[in-house]
């Protein structure tokens, strides 16, 4: 059996070890001869390599492990990249977070203006890893985490059309999990699903049991009561915001209850909820700082300070088992369903087709091919005709250095009221962001 070589590009992210971890679980199905951590912030990503040096030479000494910011040496001789960015780091993501609620507007890592100001620093950073591979290593896939997903995606459709790029989400299967486990199933491959949306802005539309049996009955009578709110899934989904996320749901389940929906969708639904429960002065950014972050680094710097891995153990989730599973289908051509970020061409055939949309899909060594949709009720096409239209209008204000589209974006967000508001949240955005941004005229 081939045994490939993986780089994860943004090693420094507290999302590393688990990946790592859950690539060395599954060497028997994926046989692994090098992984490569990749980063543009060496204090950052050595907190965790230099634990993985002693990690990977305890545990797997036959597989090649390094950890470097040269681009040659991380893409050379590789068959996966898997990109899990964050340009400008939780700095500017608290900036994201807290800039819009001084406006009265939500703050958040990936939906509304924040989102937008987080697409607008993500495009340059995932094209550039993207170029690097295809420079490097040009039969190499990308799989992409790199948020916000819906604006890369739109971006590396519009840049880079040809690449061999998926863009992917791991909410709609964390929330499997959790729907698996309302019915008694333990695995989100127990279920099978329709679904559709653009990212973090979509509806479960069908699930059933490996035997076709129809669990929406039962799962819409547990989410109308209790949203996703269960308590199943890793310590992170216990910190406040995400069990009032969860919470929520079932006030987003009241808007159409044919369907299951996405936990994003509350951002843009009931946006006067979410700003009664901000405080601008602790958001999501400082939760995760204090317990993911605070975590994930404390265990790589014991392993460091102890000279060994022995006894150390981290929280492996949804999110690295999603990413591992996509790149084994494309390595061993496993024809597995996955929930994928692309382009829509007729997919859900009352759409835009140029959308970039989340659609099941069969993946093999081929690539991948769309699971169709078909039409989409009035209710979920005028959102997304809005919100596809922000992601779109978002990349091209970024192509073109456009401060007329950027302003146009932010005012047709759900999430902003007035184009003045739009206005002022811009200027204060592009203040910020002026290291990150293209110049906008
Ligand atoms: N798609 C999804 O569903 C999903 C799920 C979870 C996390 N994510 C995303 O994964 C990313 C990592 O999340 P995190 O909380 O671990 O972030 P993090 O800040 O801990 O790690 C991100 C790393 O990326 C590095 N980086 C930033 N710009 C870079 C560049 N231009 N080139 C190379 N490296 C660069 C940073 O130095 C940092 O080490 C974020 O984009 C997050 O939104 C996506
Ligand atoms: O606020 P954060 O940084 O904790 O999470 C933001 C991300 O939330 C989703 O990812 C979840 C994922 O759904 C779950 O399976 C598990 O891996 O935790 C992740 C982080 O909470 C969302 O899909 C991402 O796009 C967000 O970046
Ligand atoms: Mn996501």
């Amino acid at each position: 059996m081939k045994k490939y070589a993986i780089t994860i590009a943004g090693g420094g992210s507290t999302f590393t070890p688990g990946m790592i971890l859950m690539l060395m679980d599954n060497l028997d199905r994926f046989p692994i001869r090098a992984i490569k951590l990749y980063d543009n912030d060496k204090e950052r990503q050595d907190k965790i390599g230099n634990a993985f040096d002693i990690f990977m030479r305890e545990r797997h000494p036959d597989i090649e492990f390094i950890h470097t910011l040269d681009p040659e040496e991380a893409f050379t001789d590789i068959d996966f990249v898997m990109a899990q960015i964050r340009v400008g780091k939780y700095e500017m993501r608290s900036k994201d977070e807290k800039i819009p609620p001084k406006y009265g507007v939500i703050g958040q890592e990936t939906c509304g203006p924040g989102g937008i100001a987080y697409g607008l620093r993500s495009i340059g950073g995932v094209i550039e890893i993207l170029d690097y591979m295809e420079k490097y290593s040009p039969d190499a896939w990308m799989l992409n985490y790199s948020n916000p997903a819906a604006i890369v995606a739109e971006a590396t459709r519009r840049l880079r059309p040809d690449s061999k790029i998926i863009n992917i989400c791991d909410m709609p299967i964390d929330l499997m999990y959790k729907m698996a486990d309302m019915v008694g199933l333990s695995h989100w491959k127990d279920l099978d699903f329709s679904y559709y949306g653009l990212n973090h802005f979509g509806w479960f539309t069908d699930i059933r049991d490996q035997e076709g049996n129809d669990l929406m009955p039962q799962i819409k009578e547990h989410v109308s009561k209790n949203g996703f709110a269960d308590g199943i899934g890793t310590a992170q989904h216990l910190d406040e915001s995400w069990v009032e996320t969860f919470t929520k749901a079932k006030d987003v389940y009241a808007l159409d209850p044919e369907t299951i929906p996405n936990t994003y969708l509350k951002y843009y639904l009931y946006p006067d909820f979410v700003m009664e429960h901000t405080d601008i002065k602790h958001t999501r950014v400082d939760e995760v700082k204090e317990g993911r972050e605070k975590e994930v680094f404390g265990l790589c710097n014991t392993i460091t300070e102890r000279g060994t891995a022995e006894g150390i153990d981290f929280e492996i989730d949804a999110h690295a088992s999603y990413i591992v599973d996509l790149a084994i289908a494309l390595a061993e051509n496993t024809k597995e369903v996955f929930l994928l970020i692309v382009p829509n061409d007729g997919a859900i055939s009352n759409f835009d087709p140029t959308a970039m949309v989340e659609v099941p899909c069969i993946v093999d060594k081929t690539g991948y091919k769309k699971i169709c949709q078909g039409k989409i009720p009035q209710f979920q096409k005028g959102m997304m005709e809005e919100q596809v239209s922000v992601e779109k209008l978002a990349v091209e204000a970024w192509i073109e250095g456009s401060y007329q589209k950027l302003w146009q974006a932010l005012t047709l967000s759900k999430t902003v009221p007035s184009a003045k508001v739009a206005k002022l949240i811009l200027d204060d955005l592009i203040n910020a962001n002026k290291d990150y941004w293209p110049e906008l005229k």
